[in-house]
């Protein structure tokens, strides 16, 4: 038997939606602060929204090429915050975002989706991101993320010591597969979802979340 697979639902704005996803039984919720986003909240947004979830359900603050003071600034209006870096960071620039390593953060690898291109370097990846939690496996789509695209799970290397998060246009019908695929190539998988479960940007449909997490449950 494998470990249990940790849900995170992402690009949450509104304080419905986050109770829902409580209640659903998410792991983590995140929340977009990247001002381009249609999911965007502000600092202030998000410790607010953070403040309702319980002991046990970590909240994720996701930034995208953001300065270090700022990254530092939010996270301090969110104990227990986990950092998720989105864009195109540095370790060099995890390291001072997260306060010299004082956060928890996870990094996100930006899978290619041009056929041709080669195979993603995933374990190179991990070693140039080994004080990341996760690495977290997203389609390279324009604007940095949340497009809802899938990559070619079956073309991914073995990474057997890295703990992976799995997302990119992940949906309550094809999350099962991805699980599948993914879960033996790896240490441990998670999975992260945002617009597979919207009614609309930044918006969340309750069903659906309920439909994701029981799918997940059931893989
Ligand atoms: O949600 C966004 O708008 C976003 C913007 C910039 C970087 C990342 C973003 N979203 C994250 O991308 C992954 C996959 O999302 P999806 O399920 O394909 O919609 C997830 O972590 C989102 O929160």
């Amino acid at each position: 038997m494998g470990t249990r697979t940790a849900v995170k639902i992402c690009g949450l704005t509104r304080p419905d939606d986050v109770d829902a996803a409580v209640e659903a039984g998410a792991d983590a919720i995140g929340f977009v602060l990247y001002p381009p986003s249609p999911r965007h909240v502000t600092p202030e947004q998000a410790a607010e929204l953070a403040a309702r979830l319980p002991a046990f359900v970590t909240p994720v603050l996701l930034f995208v090429n953001t300065p270090a003071p700022e990254v530092l600034a939010a996270a301090a209006a969110v104990p227990g915050a986990l950092v998720q870096f989105h864009g195109d960071e540095t370790p060099a620039d995890c390291w001072a975002a997260t306060g010299q390593g004082r956060l928890a953060f996870l990094r996100a690898a930006r899978i290619p989706l041009d056929p041709g291109t080669p195979p993603f370097d995933l374990v190179g990846f991990a070693r140039r991101f080994d004080r990341a939690r996760a690495i977290l496996l997203d389609a390279h789509v324009p604007g940095y993320g949340g497009g809802g695209r899938t990559f070619d799970w079956s073309l991914l290397p073995a990474a057997p010591d890295s703990h992976l998060v799995l997302s990119g246009g992940l949906t309550p019908g094809n999350v099962t597969e991805g699980i599948t695929t993914l879960r033996p190539l790896c240490r441990t998988l998670s999975v992260d979802v945002s617009s597979g479960v919207e009614a609309s940007k930044g918006v969340k449909d309750h069903g659906r979340i309920r439909e994701f997490i029981a799918a997940v449950r059931e893989a």
